[in-house]
């Protein structure tokens, strides 16, 4: 049996619970899941401001979730807030939503679109094409210009939203796949993908399965150079928990 631990790197249980729900989806039958958010933090994940503050809640995930011999980690927010600092601090492998949404987008289309939620994050989600290589490969990008949180209401509105901007993606944009851009549309991706005939990709999902891969392939995260173990220094204050 094999433990994955899906990080909401936002403090929304409802939220970690769609995470969740999506990740057990499609987890091997030899795979459990673990799905956690931040003990304090942010409510959702909106802009840099928001990511900075997230990013020290997944170390904190992190550092939990190795304690508790997890073999690989996911980060399930479309910023993939502190990517590089998890892997430093992670045995097993760790992969963001975005990253595993993109690759998996690449491997399916010539060009895909992303549709999130407000516009103010798409800048991010750029800064990661960019950061990932896939500038080129992604065609479009769509905010849906609700909140994070308004995915949680109840009213459906939000869910209606994501549908209608994918239609109009696969209308305009000449891309052969769209990537969902929150960890709260994971569980949206199965019928749209039906519904679209067209791959909708969510990146929960996908970094579940990479996850697996890589711990069947017998892989964690390099500790040779960069992504080494961070340096041994005190920490002080509100971060003696990551000593
Ligand atoms: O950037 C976004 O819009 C989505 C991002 N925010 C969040 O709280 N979880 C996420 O996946």
């Amino acid at each position: 049996m094999s433990l994955i631990q899906v990080i909401n790197p936002n403090t929304s249980l409802a939220m970690t619970e769609t995470i969740g729900q999506a990740a057990r989806a499609v987890a091997a039958p030899g795979t459990e899941i673990l799905a956690v958010s931040p003990s304090q933090g942010v409510p959702s994940i909106e802009g840099h401001f928001d990511e900075a503050i997230a990013a020290i809640g997944v170390l904190e995930q992190i550092k939990l979730g190795r304690a508790q011999g997890v073999s690989g980690h996911v980060i399930a927010c479309f910023g993939d807030p502190g990517l590089l600092a998890a892997r430093e601090l992670a045995s097993g492998p760790v992969i963001g939503i975005a990253e595993a949404a993109m690759h998996t987008a690449t491997l399916l289309a010539t060009r895909f679109s992303i549709v999130t939620t407000l516009p103010r994050t798409l800048v991010i989600a750029r800064h990661l094409l960019q950061q990932y290589g896939f500038t080129h490969h992604c065609a479009a990008l769509h905010a849906i210009d609700l909140p994070v949180l308004a995915l949680e209401d109840g009213s459906g509105l939000a869910q209606e939203k994501v549908r209608q901007r994918c239609i109009q993606a696969k209308r305009e944009d000449g891309s052969g796949a769209i990537v969902l851009g929150c960890g709260g549309m994971a569980t949206l991706a199965g019928e749209l993908t039906q519904e679209l005939g067209l791959p909708v990709i969510d990146g929960v999902s996908a970094a579940v399965k990479m996850v697996e891969s890589l711990v069947a392939l017998g892989f964690g995260t390099s500790k040779h150079g960069d992504l080494a173990w961070p340096l041994q220094k005190p920490l002080s204050g509100a971060f003696q928990h990551l000593n």
